[in-house]
């Protein structure tokens, strides 16, 4: 049987992303997706001398002549116009986020002065140009690249777009996307399953999954049924950027999805890889005639639980990073804390439970009982990746892992 390497199939799979194009959003709305222009700064940041503690705004030639009390002028207000101190011996109060009235060069926090009498007088030996003023233009100037194209929008993002006014921005658009899951004996969540039958959990996995890289993906379930499977995925096929199925991919009578694909059209870009769990995983495509440039990409995932999730996570995740133009390089890694031995020559998808200790991230092996055993991901944390040619894993080796909390 031609098997291919884990390796070769996430290639093949990122050879193939695609752009989805590109959408305004409302600023607000655009958490989690990946940006597609550079934001620039409207203003100096911050956009004038502000006063950055409660207290005296004053002119340091004043106070280095020897001057120690000021009469106060009035008070400068955040929110309010410049006020400009009309005679340099006196002081203007000044609020934290007000502008530093014309005049002034120094401002010194209450905690540090005696007000009576309408005078403040400053406790003070010296005082420093600036002091407790956030200089304009300090932070970044005005027309600087403040978020750079492609990045992935965290909450951090938000704030500085919304400082510079982008109320829309531009975002890549999200693939529309429709999660396939097949099988005679799946019953709905809320359902009381007969002898035979057990709830249907994987597509809910993988709408998870999804979410959490901000893609709303839609469901169905098609029982297993060569017309009608044939009829519904060439309906989805017209209507959607991606399927991904889970189930129906193997050897079985009722494994169906392989030959209802290959009978829609769509190529066959690889079927089964050297790994576990997760080995019957099919991918494949479809050029739309009449739209080029367009094309529909296909994740039909092996049925056991285990094997959609890790699949998802491995392949389907940076497909999607690498069309919407993310940095998609899984770079963690971690140590496997006990020596650990498995067979067959097959890339395994070890689960594990993570720990840190002195800076280092170590993983406890939590495997299982296989593809089918999805409570036990409840104990893991994650998938470590052992290489399929060797058997031997020693403790103290260091693998990638591949993370879902
Ligand atoms: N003769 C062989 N049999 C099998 C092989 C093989 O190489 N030769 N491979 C095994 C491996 S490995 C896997 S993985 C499974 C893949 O099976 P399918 O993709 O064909 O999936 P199904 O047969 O439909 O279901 C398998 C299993 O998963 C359960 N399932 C399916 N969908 C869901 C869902 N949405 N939620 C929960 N559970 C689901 C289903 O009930 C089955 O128990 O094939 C092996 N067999
Ligand atoms: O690929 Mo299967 O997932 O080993 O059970
Ligand atoms: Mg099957």
């Amino acid at each position: 049987m031609n098997l291919t390497t884990v390796k070769n199939a996430l290639e093949t799979i990122l050879n193939s992303s695609q752009e989805f194009g590109i959408e305004e959003v409302d600023f607000i709305k655009s958490l989690g997706r990946v940006l597609k222009e550079d934001v620039i700064a409207d203003c100096d940041l911050p956009p004038f001398n502000r006063v950055s503690m409660d207290g005296i705004a004053i002119a340091e030639a004043a106070f280095n002549s020897g001057q120690r009390t000021f009469k106060i002028e009035g008070v400068q207000a955040a929110g309010s116009p410049q006020l400009t101190l009309k005679n340099n011996n006196n002081c203007l109060e000044a609020m934290t986020g007000a502008m530093l009235p014309d005049g002034c060069d120094v401002v010194i926090q209450y905690e540090l002065l005696t007000i009576e009498h309408g005078e403040a007088t400053v406790n003070l030996e010296t005082v420093r140009n600036f002091q407790n003023i956030h200089k304009k233009g300090l932070d970044r100037s005005k027309g600087a690249v403040l978020i750079k194209k492609n990045t992935l929008i965290s909450s951090a993002e938000i704030g500085v777009l919304a400082t510079v006014g982008k109320s829309k921005v531009k975002v890549a658009k999200q693939p529309k996307v429709m999660i396939v899951s097949t099988g005679n004996e799946l019953v709905e969540v809320d359902q009381i399953p007969e002898k035979h039958q057990i709830r249907r959990s994987n597509v809910y996995t993988l709408v998870s999954l999804l979410e959490r890289l901000h893609i709303k993906a839609e469901t169905a379930h098609i029982l297993d049924d060569k017309q009608v499977l044939e009829t519904k995925i060439e309906a989805f096929l017209n209507e959607y950027d991606v399927l991904i199925f889970s189930g129906a991919v193997s050897k079985g009578k009722f494994d169906f999805i392989p030959e209802v694909l290959d009978d829609l059209g769509v190529e066959k870009l690889f079927h089964k890889v050297q790994q576990r769990p997760g080995k019957p995983f099919w991918f494949g495509k479809k050029i739309c005639a009449e739209r080029s440039r367009s094309s529909k990409t296909v994740f039909a995932f092996p049925g056991n639980p285990v094997s959609t999730f890790v699949n998802c996570l491995k392949y389907f995740y940076p497909w999607y990073q690498k069309s919407v133009g993310l940095n998609f390089e899984n770079t963690q890694q971690a140590i496997l804390s006990e020596d650990f031995y498995f067979k067959p020559n097959l890339t395994y998808f070890l689960q594990v439970k993570l720990s840190q200790h002195e800076g280092k991230i170590y993983a406890t092996p939590s495997a299982g009982k296989g593809s089918g055993d999805l409570a036990n991901l409840v104990d893991a944390d994650a998938f470590l990746e052992l290489p399929d040619d060797r058997t031997d894993f020693a403790k103290g080796e260091v693998f990638p892992v591949i993370l879902y909390r």
